[in-house]
């Protein structure tokens, strides 16, 4: 008979977007398939959470993080869980990630990171067909003319005057599955409150509404200073709390907030294999 496998986790969360981190840096931890990342984040049966992440040593870097959205599906980059992962390892790190290498460091409370350079090419998003992705040609109901980023992963950012009064529930699944984005999208609408103030809304690709997204806060601040509606350094307002987020152009991104950890425990392998 095989042994149990009992496995330790950290759960751990950025405003509110919160994560179950798996350590396989010095224990291992069996190979994560996409149900059974599915199944850890559950939050009626397993242990629940926006986003699952796994970090793994890295031949490149001083670590490599591994990210798996609520649904499963494995993606690119999640900001609020770098600052949650730098946070953990607790000095100066590289970061191998899908979406780029990435840099950060840990602050009081949180940590800052270089998010890398965004990139704007169509089918770098990617889009299904060429298109201006500083001023896109489409519309959803009320939500019309967005722009479109690829930060680690892909971002679709409309600005509205009232981002509370969008049925994001109901068009950010609309939006995600649109056959526009063949590999689907994470949906934000964002209000321009003044030069150096935002308030966003995120609808994330395989996770849904959530309390906060980071690189939805880079995307967005990033398409508001290209469409020179607000300065270089800006704050992104998200329901669970604030970013800071700095941009030149032909630079990469800095991402400064807080992160926490949550509490610790165990799990049995078997329960989700
Ligand atoms: N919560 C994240 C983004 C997680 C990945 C995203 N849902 C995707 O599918 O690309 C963040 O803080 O950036």
């Amino acid at each position: 008979m095989r042994a149990k496998m009992r496995i330790p986790f950290i759960k751990m969360h950025g405003l509110g977007n919160d994560f179950v981190v798996l350590d396989a840096r010095e224990n291992a931890v069996p190979d994560l398939e996409e149900n059974i990342a599915r199944g850890i984040a559950d939050r009626h049966t397993g242990i629940g959470c926006d986003q699952l992440i796994l970090l793994q040593p890295s031949e490149n870097a001083d670590f490599r993080m591994r990210i798996y959205n609520h649904d499963g599906s494995e993606v690119g980059a999640c900001g609020n869980a770098t600052r949650a992962v730098a946070m953990l390892h607790g000095s100066d790190a590289t970061i191998e990630t899908a979406g780029g290498m990435l840099s950060a460091s840990p602050r009081d409370g949180g940590a800052s990171v270089d998010m890398g350079a965004p990139r704007f090419d169509w089918d770098a998003i990617p889009l299904a067909y060429p298109m201006d992705t500083l001023s896109m040609p489409v519309g959803w109901e009320m939500l019309e003319n967005p722009g479109a980023v690829n930060v680690g992963n892909p971002h679709v950012i409309f600005f509205v005057d009232d981002c509370d009064a969008v049925p994001l529930d109901r068009l950010g699944p609309e939006i995600e599955n649109d056959p526009l984005f063949p590999e689907r999208v994470n949906v934000n609408v964002a209000t321009i409150e003044d030069r150096s103030r935002i308030r966003l809304r995120v609808w994330e690709r395989g996770a849904g509404l959530t309390k906060a997204c980071g690189t939805g806060a880079c995307a967005t601040a990033v398409h508001a200073m290209r469409r020179r509606l607000v300065d270089s350094e800006v704050t992104v307002a998200l329901p669970g709390g604030d970013l800071q987020i700095a941009w030149s152009e032909g630079e990469t991104i800095r991402m400064t907030g807080p992160a926490s950890e949550s509490f610790r425990g165990s799990f049995e392998w078997d329960d989700y294999a």
